[in-house]
């Protein structure tokens, strides 16, 4: 499973003011995907990007645009967010209201669907879920902001939705570093979002950080 570790960098701890640049920066560097956090003021205490944005954006991500909506209600603006180009679309399970009819909307949109979870989230839903979706999301921290610590229960949480969906790739998001990356990775993660971990350092830090945290997961390049 280390083989195919994906380390997706979060634009959430990019410069603002030059993301497109950011983007375009990160493939340079290695960068495989970018995770694209969306965050609305009510669902989550951060204001970030909206759709035109993520359409702005769409041009300067070389390979996956991997977008997370931390939004409620998330289907009033699902159709603009799917418009805007995006690889998957990750919405919240407590974001509701009806996650299974937004999940099938994501794939009828021809979009790859995630599920994300919060820490406080018990995994038992995904039992009726798993079938809906491309994804998992595990929340390491309380979304909404970037340079948060791990809650160490992400790791026992992650082990045993791999018990559950032996097959689903599962994306762990918010306090990834290299001193936790394996232990994720053994627990089950195949995709690990970073935003401080990549970003410390500046552009020229962007390759060695993310060759960094590869080889702290123990995979190949990804
Ligand atoms: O979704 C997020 C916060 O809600 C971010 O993607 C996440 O926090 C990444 O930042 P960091 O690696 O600095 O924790």
């Amino acid at each position: 499973m280390t083989a195919s570790v994906i380390i997706a960098p979060s634009i959430l701890a990019g410069d603002f003011a030059a993301l497109g640049a950011e983007c375009r920066a990160l493939a340079q560097a290695g960068a495989e995907w970018i995770h694209v956090d969306v965050m609305d003021g009510h669902f989550v205490p951060n204001l970030t990007f909206g759709p035109p944005m993520v359409k702005a954006l769409r041009p300067h991500v070389a390979g996956r645009l991997d977008l997370h909506l931390m939004i409620a209600p998330v289907d009033p603006l699902l159709p603009a967010f799917l418009e805007a180009g995006p690889d998957s679309v990750t919405v919240h399970l407590e974001a509701g209201p009806h996650v299974h009819r937004t999940l099938r909307a994501i794939r009828e949109a021809g979009r790859q669907a995630g599920l994300a979870i919060n820490p406080g989230t018990d995994i038992g839903a995904l039992r009726w879920l798993k079938d809906e979706i491309d994804l998992l999301c595990v929340m390491g921290v309380s979304p909404g902001f970037g340079g948060q610590t791990l809650i160490p229960a992400t790791i026992a949480k992650i082990r045993a939705l791999r018990e559950m969906a032996p097959d689903l790739p599962i994306e762990v998001d918010g306090g990834v570093t290299a001193q936790n990356a394996r232990a994720l990775v053994e627990a089950g993660a195949t995709v690990l979002v970073a935003g401080s971990a990549i970003f410390r350092g500046g552009p020229e830090a962007y390759g060695p950080n993310l060759r960094a945290l590869q080889a702290a997961a123990g995979g190949g390049p990804g």
